[in-house]
């Protein structure tokens, strides 16, 4: 079912001074000159739409540096001043909200630790009530897209049309070369849902250092997003917070100008054409391929009534350890990517044996043969 949300288009709402529309500022903001010296370096690239700052840090623990409070918003409002750029803040309370708004900040956003409580973002949509203000809204800490999309509802029910999402990757107990797991099929389902809601990137979140954020921007810009959020700092190397994530102004704009810009299609003649004719080969590989998946179902029910003769289990290690190392190995020479044949192969055995345990215990288990196909349709 698609996502019902009544949105403007973000350019009716933003002044993108360049392609593409670029969030920049410092993590944190610490001294007044520091933010301002921060936003003019930034507005003298010519690259930068909005300035960011953060002046309310939620922390992990007691302690750290919890931002520098409400002073940073004189700053803030000193900043756009001086440099005519707009500025954002992350809000995480009603209180937060009613401070922005009172010292003019264009546009709010709401941290990934406010997205997974329901609580406080309809604390948040509350004080938004009767507000015409731009709203961000980033991924919840957990890969939980309802979360996410339930806080957005509840910003636009507040009637706040002036609406976006930034992804910022999420957590995970695995290590991984990233601070935040991207897990971009996330963002690509939300995209899906709702192909209006314009999705800001936030590389520096899903890196967690400098060297990878061109590589995870250029893939957002790639996966049609309609911007990127990137911390900058005059020297990363003093910032208070996330000083290995931090970008100057200078080094970001370099990096900027090294973005190769798609666009989401091509009106060009000879590329539709020869794009519809690949379409074409792709359609029919696919129906081969669920084809012959439907055929491999069909033998392993039957397996499944041959085992339940039997008295034999469902499953069969052995058997199945075989055909992960045959078909990857397989899978390897034809040049497919080992970690995807696994994941594959995975959920066809998880589906065979759900099959089979339908077959081995028809009428003995009906609602939790329900129960697992539901989740898995989910
Ligand atoms: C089909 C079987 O049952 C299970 C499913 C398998 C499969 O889908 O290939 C392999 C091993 C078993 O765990 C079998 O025993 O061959």
């Amino acid at each position: 079912m698609k996502l019902q949300l009544n949105i403007q288009p973000l350019d009716s709402w933003i002044n993108i001074k360049n392609e593409p529309l670029l969030i920049s500022g410092p993590c944190s903001a610490e001294t007044e000159d520091q933010l301002l010296s921060t936003a003019h370096l930034l507005k003298a690239t010519g690259k930068v739409s909005v300035l960011r700052a953060g002046i309310w840090k939620p922390r992990t623990r007691p302690g750290e540096f919890e931002g520098i409070g409400s002073i940073g918003l004189q700053w803030l409002k000193r900043a756009k001043e001086e440099t005519g750029l707009p500025t954002a803040v992350e809000v995480a309370n009603a209180k937060h909200v009613e401070e922005a708004l009172a010292a003019g900040v264009d546009i709010l956003w709401i941290g990934a630790r406010s997205t997974v409580n329901p609580f406080t973002v309809q604390e948040i949509a509350d004080a938004l009530q009767g507000v015409d203000i731009p709203v961000l809204v980033k991924n919840p800490v957990n890969p939980d897209l309802q979360l996410w999309i339930g806080a957005l509802e509840r910003i636009n029910k507040a009637g706040i049309t002036k609406l976006g999402a930034i992804h910022r990757g999420f957590s995970s107990f695995e290590k991984s070369a990233f601070r935040n797991e991207p897990m971009w099929e996330l963002a690509i389902q939300l995209k899906t849902l709702c192909p209006e809601l314009p999705i800001i990137n936030d590389p520096s979140h899903i890196c967690g250092n400098r060297e990878l954020i061109p590589y995870i921007s250029q893939k957002a810009l790639d996966l049609d997003m309609q911007g990127l959020m990137i911390e900058s700092h005059l020297d990363p190397s003093v910032a208070w917070t996330d000083a290995k994530q931090q970008v100057t102004p200078a080094a970001l704009a370099e990096m900027v100008s090294k973005f190769t810009l798609r666009q989401p299609e091509s009106k060009n003649e000879e590329f539709t054409d020869k794009l519809a004719d690949l379409r074409k080969e792709i359609d029919k590989i696919d129906d081969l391929v669920l084809q012959k998946l439907a055929e491999r179902m069909s033998i392993t029910q039957k397996i499944g009534e041959f085992k339940r003769d039997n008295q034999v289990t469902i499953l069969q290690v052995n058997r199945w350890d075989e055909i992960m190392q045959k078909r990857t190995s397989f899978a390897k020479a034809l040049k497919l990517d080992v970690n995807f044949t696994e994941k594959f192969l995975e959920l066809v055995h998880g589906e065979s044996i759900r099959r089979q345990t339908e077959i081995m215990n028809a009428g003995k288990a009906e609602a939790g043969i329900a129960a697992e196909a539901h989740v898995e349709t989910k």
